[in-house]
């Protein structure tokens, strides 16, 4: 598990860590696993140029100490000081000792650098990068170094990811103790590169974690499995309320999901039976109201609707887990929803997140993990909001709390049509196999993306492919792979 902490909680473990070690040994700590990161990425790190940009908190400290060893070792390094009145004086003391030098003007110190530093802002930041950081910021991005942050890029809200403006587009983003979780959701995610974390000596629990990411271990254990004495309803039945005359299609892709996802049975309720059982024959059918169609363990709903809102109350009626997809999420009756006393997972994409929530698209893309925590309390359920960075936040019961998931294996090829309605058939076979909402929303989320990623290889993808690329990635799991 990769657990993502908020800035109090680090700042509360860090004070604590501090009182127990002697002055500075923290940023020490850092600095030494920063300038390790930035010999790696030289190579060869005697003659190199290295450039750091310095703000005036203990991240620009960081960056003059990492300096300081870099030019110790041979390298030229150059400190742009973006404000040389409120400087870490003493990382700056040990940086022009070790043989640093002040750049007189940072964009001619950029041009030829090798490797920049960026040290102007870390989790004491607020808002996007001020005025006078950007043409700094600017000439490194456009220069060919390296571009490493320090704990965060700078500009880049650590609690949220969420981007005011400018911020520094990395290559590398060494952080400090644990990962935050700016560090994991977009637009954070995206311009923090590859992450490293150094060890500073910081020890949390995971109870105290903001946002946490599953990793190939987690899933395994997570993952449905038959044993002797399974039989398909011992395994789980899952229900497909999906489709119309109009969108059959969607239901043939949520059962596609479903066939995939670890329950013994996938139960069709709809319209589109006979596009359903021509296309996969072994899903058991129906017509009428889903309250008759036989017993399920679970229910996905939503998928192609269009209009038909018909079978919905009686889903939302059902004492067993229900997941609510696409039009069902404009459809169902919110007292209904929250009036559940099974497990429910609702996944909106982005559009259909800012509909629930009165709000525009924008603000919930630039704010995911706000809004996916609002829609589980507005909704008391457990809500999977898709996208670039798929999050999952608990609502009553199991995942309650503020730790929400995050999935990271994602890839920007599963923006095509279709590939939602896989993904809600999967979980919902999850559901049914026995998973609780967090988990069948975090695991399906898993299992879709890598399947995304082991079919395209780099190429478009169209939903089909992504169901039959489940069965691959469930195998990777499982094996380590
Ligand atoms: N607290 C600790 O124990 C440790 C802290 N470390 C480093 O210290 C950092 C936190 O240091 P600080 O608390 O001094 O905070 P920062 O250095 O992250 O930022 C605070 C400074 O940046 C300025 N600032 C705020 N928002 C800005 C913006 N949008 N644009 C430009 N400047 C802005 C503020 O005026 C303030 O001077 C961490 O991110 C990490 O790099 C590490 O050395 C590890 C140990
Ligand atoms: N930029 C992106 N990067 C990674 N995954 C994405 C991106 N955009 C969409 N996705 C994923 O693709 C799927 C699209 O689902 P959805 O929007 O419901 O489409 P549809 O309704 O056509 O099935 C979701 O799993 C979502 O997380
Ligand atoms: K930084």
């Amino acid at each position: 598990m990769r657990t993502a902490y908020s800035v109090d909680t680090v700042r509360t473990a860090e004070r604590a860590l501090m009182a127990r070690l002697p002055e500075g040994a923290l940023m020490q700590r850092a600095a030494a696993g920063l300038a390790v990161v930035c010999a790696e990425l030289l190579g060869k790190v005697y003659g190199a140029r290295v450039v750091l940009l310095v703000g005036s908190g203990d991240n620009g400290g960081d960056a003059l100490y990492a300096g300081a060893r870099l030019a110790r070792r041979g390298a030229g390094v150059t400190a742009v000081l973006l404000d040389s009145e409120r400087v870490h004086r003493v990382g700056l003391a040990a940086f022009l000792s070790a043989g640093g030098r002040v750049a007189e003007s940072g964009e001619r110190a950029l041009a030829g650098a090798d490797l920049v530093v960026d040290g102007i802002v870390g989790i004491g930041g607020r808002g996007g990068l001020r005025a006078a950081a950007l043409p700094v910021v600017r000439a490194a991005l456009e220069s060919r170094a390296v571009v490493v942050s320090v704990d965060l890029p700078s500009g880049v809200d650590a609690d949220t990811g969420q981007v005011a403006g400018e911020a520094v587009r990395a290559d590398v983003t060494v952080t400090f103790g644990v990962y935050k979780p700016g560090l994991l959701v977009d637009p954070g995610r995206e311009y923090a590169g590859a992450v490293r974390l150094v060890d500073i000596g910081l020890e949390l629990g995971r109870g105290e974690g903001d946002l946490e990411a599953l990793q190939h271990g987690d899933v395994a254990r997570l993952l449905p499995e038959p044993t002797g004495e399974s039989d398909k309803y011992r395994r789980g039945v899952v229900g497909i309320v999906a489709g119309s005359a109009r969108y059959p299609g969607a239901a043939v892709l949520a059962v596609a999901g479903a066939l995939r996802g670890g329950a013994g049975a996938v139960r069709y309720v709809g319209p589109a039976a006979g596009a359903v059982v021509s296309r996969f024959p072994e899903t058991l059918v129906s017509e009428g109201a889903p309250g008759k169609a036989g017993r399920v363990q679970a229910w996905v709903a939503g998928p192609g609707l269009g209009d038909d809102a018909s079978g919905l109350a009686d889903v939302l009626g059902a004492e067993v887990p229900v997941l609510i997809d696409a039009d069902g999420l404009r459809l169902a009756d919110p007292e209904a929803v929250r009036g559940r006393a099974a497990p429910t997972l609702l996944t909106p994409h982005a559009g259909e997140a800012a509909a629930l929530l009165g709000v525009a698209r924008e603000e919930v893309e630039a704010e995911r993990l706000a809004a996916v925590r609002e829609l589980a309390d507005r909704f008391s359920a457990t809500v999977l909001l898709k996208g670039s960075t798929t999050l999952v936040a608990g609502g009553r019961g199991e995942g309650a709390g503020r730790l929400a998931r995050v999935n990271s294996t994602g890839t920007a090829w599963l923006a095509t049509a279709g590939s939602g309605d896989v993904l809600s058939g999967l979980c919902g076979s999850l559901l049914a196999a026995g998973l609780g909402a967090l988990d069948a929303g975090s695991v399906g989320a898993y299992l879709h993306g890598l399947a995304a990623r082991r079919v395209s290889g780099g190429a478009p993808v169209v939903a089909q492919d992504v169901a039959g690329g489940i069965a691959g990635a469930w195998g990777d799991v499982r094996h380590g792979l």
